[in-house]
C-alpha cells in the first residue's frame, strides 16, 4: 500500500517500511537520485519523517529486482505462433520468414508487451538481442526499466551481409551510447557460431574489446551445431570462438547444453558469464540440460534467461528459477543439485554480474531495483523458508511492487498505460502474421 497520491512520480524520497528481507523486518530509504541510502531494521524516524513517499510493505517480501539474461523481447508478438516443433524447422521455416516482414514499430510495440510483463513478474533488467533496437531502446525508456541491447549479427559467411551487420551494430551501439542513459547499455551480438563467419565473429570480438561492451552470443544449444562447427571448423564450437578472440570477460553465452568438460574449463579460463535458459531448452528438446556442475567447478558465473516469448512462452523469471532448479536434477539426477538458493542468486546478483549493473542486491549506496512480494496468497503460506517459497511455490503474479533506478513502476499490482499497450500488441501482432501470410 503505498500513501501519497502519484506514487509513480520521478525523484521522492520513498520509505519502504516493514519489509521482509532475510526474515527480519526491515526499513529501506531511498534517496532523490533513486540510490538505497539506507537498509536495516532501526533505520527510522528521521528518514521516514523526510520520505515524500511511505510504501507499507508490511506482509511483503523484498528481493532485489530479477536479471533475465537472455531474451528477444519483441518475439513477445510471436507467442503461440509456433509452437510444438524441431528447433531448426522452428526457426528457418516459422520464426526466420514471420521476421523478415517486421518493422520498428512491430518490435516497438513488442517491446512493450515484454517490458509490461517483465515490470508484472518482478524483472528490472534484461539482456536482449534483436533487430530494429533502437525502438526496442525507446520502449526500455519509457518502461522505466534496464536493458541492454544488441543488433542480432547473422552474415552466413556473406561478405556483404558483414558489412551490413558491421554498419548496424555500429549505429545501435553509438546511439545508445549517444542517449547516456544509465539505465540502457549497448552490446554486440554475433547471433551463434553457426550463423556468423569467422570473420564476423573476429570482428565482433574485436569491437566488444574496443568498445568495453559486452558480447552477447547463443552457444551450443544442440548437437546439431556441435557437429557441424566440427565439421567446418575442425574444432568444438567453444574453442572455435576462443579461436576469433569472443571468449573473454565481455562475453555472455546462451544456452551452452551441450559444452564438454574442457569448453566448461575454457568458458572459466576466459571468465566467460553464461546464461540458462531451461524451458526454452525444455520446449525445444535440445536434449542435453546445461553442465551445471561442471560449470560451477571452473568458477563460470552462471546467470538465468527466459529466452524468447516464441520458445518460452512467457517471460516469468520465477518459473524459470523454478525450471532451472528442477531441470538440472531431473537430468542429471541429483536431488541435491541447483537448490533453492543458487537459483535465486543465478537471477539475481549472477546476472547483475554478467551485465555490469550493479544491482542484485538490496544494499546502501546501491540504485534501488527492489521487488515486492505479497505474502499474503496461498504459495506463500507456511513461510518455513522464503528462498524455497520465490524458487519453487510462488509465481511472478504474487509481486505487487516494483522499484527500478528508484521509480515505482507497478504498485498495487497497477502498472499505468497497461490497457493500452496490451491492445496495441494484439493489433501489431494480428497485422504481422497477416502481412507474413499475403505478401505484396
Ligand atoms: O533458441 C534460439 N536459438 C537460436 N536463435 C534464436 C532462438 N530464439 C530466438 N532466436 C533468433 O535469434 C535472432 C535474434 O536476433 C532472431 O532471429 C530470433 O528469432
Ligand atoms: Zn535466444
Amino acid at each position: 500500500m503505498t500513501e501519497n497520491t502519484d506514487s509513480y512520480e520521478q525523484n521522492r524520497t520513498k520509505f519502504i517500511q516493514n519489509a521482509l528481507i532475510d526474515g527480519k523486518k526491515q526499513n529501506i530509504y531511498i534517496d532523490e537520485s533513486g540510490i538505497i541510502r539506507s537498509v536495516g531494521t532501526d533505520i527510522g524516524k528521521e528518514f521516514r519523517s523526510e520520505a515524500e513517499c511511505i510504501i507499507d510493505a508490511s506482509g511483503m517480501v523484498a528481493i532485489p529486482g530479477l536479471v533475465n539474461t537472455h531474451t528477444h523481447a519483441a518475439m513477445s508478438l510471436l507467442r503461440g505462433y509456433a509452437d510444438d516443433m524441431h528447433l531448426q524447422e522452428w526457426l528457418s521455416e516459422k520464426i526466420w520468414p514471420l521476421e523478415a516482414h517486421l518493422t520498428g514499430e512491430d518490435v516497438y510495440w513488442g517491446t512493450k508487451l515484454a517490458s509490461l510483463e517483465m515490470i508484472r513478474s518482478g524483472t528490472t533488467s534484461f539482456n536482449d538481442m534483436y533487430f530494429f533496437m533502437k525502438d526496442a531502446a525507446r520502449a526500455v525508456d519509457e518502461s522505466g526499466i534496464r536493458a541492454t541491447f544488441c543488433h542480432g549479427f547473422i552474415d552466413f559467411d556473406s561478405p556483404e551481409k558483414r558489412e551490413n551487420e558491421i554498419a548496424a551494430t555500429k549505429d545501435l551501439v553509438s546511439h545508445i551510447k549517444s542517449l547516456q542513459n544509465p539505465r540502457l547499455k549497448a552490446a554486440v551480438g554475433p547471433h551463434a557460431p553457426y550463423t556468423v563467419s569467422r570473420e564476423g565473429l573476429e570482428w565482433c570480438a574485436e569491437f566488444s574489446e574496443t568498445e568495453d561492451i559486452m558480447l552477447h552470443i547463443h552457444l551450443s544449444e544442440t548437437e546439431g551445431e556441435v557437429e557441424g562447427c566440427i565439421e567446418k571448423h575442425g574444432m568444438r564450437p567453444a574453442a572455435f570462438l576462443d579461436s576469433c578472440g569472443c571468449l573473454s570477460e565481455h562475453t555472455l553465452a546462451a544456452h551452452c547444453c551441450w559444452l564438454d568438460d574442457d569448453e566448461c574449463r575454457l568458458l572459466g579460463s576466459r571468465n566467460v558469464s553464461v546464461s540458462h535458459n531451461p524451458s526454452s531448452n525444455m520446449k525445444l528438446a535440445v536434449k542435453r540440460a546445461l553442465p551445471y556442475q561442471a560449470l560451477k567447478d571452473a568458477g563460470v558465473n552462471i546467470t538465468l534467461g527466459t529466452d524468447g516469448c516464441s520458445s518460452n512462452n512467457n517471460l516469468d523469471m520465477f518459473e524459470e528459477m523454478k525450471f532451472a532448479a528442477l531441470l538440472q536434477k531431473f537430468f542429471w539426477n541429483s536431488d541435491t543439485l541447483l537448490p533453492a538458493d543458487e537459483a535465486f542468486s543465478m537471477a539475481t546478483s549472477n546476472g547483475a554480474k554478467a551485465l555490469g549493473v550493479s544491482t542484485g542486491t538490496i544494499q546502501e549506496g546501491l540504485p534501488a531495483d527492489i521487488v515486492l512480494i505479497d505474502t499474503a496468497t496461498p504459495s506463500m503460506v507456511p513461510m518455513h523458508n522464503c528462498v524455497s517459497n520465490i524458487v519453487y511455490s510462488c509465481s511472478g503474479g504474487a509481486v505487487d511492487t516494483v522499484i527500478c533506478d528508484g521509480r515505482i513502476l507497478m504498485s498495487d499490482k497497477t502498472i499505468p498505460g497497461e490497457a493500452e499497450i496490451l491492445g496495441k500488441a494484439q493489433e501489431i501482432a494480428s497485422q504481422l502474421v497477416e502481412r507474413a501470410n499475403n505478401p505484396q
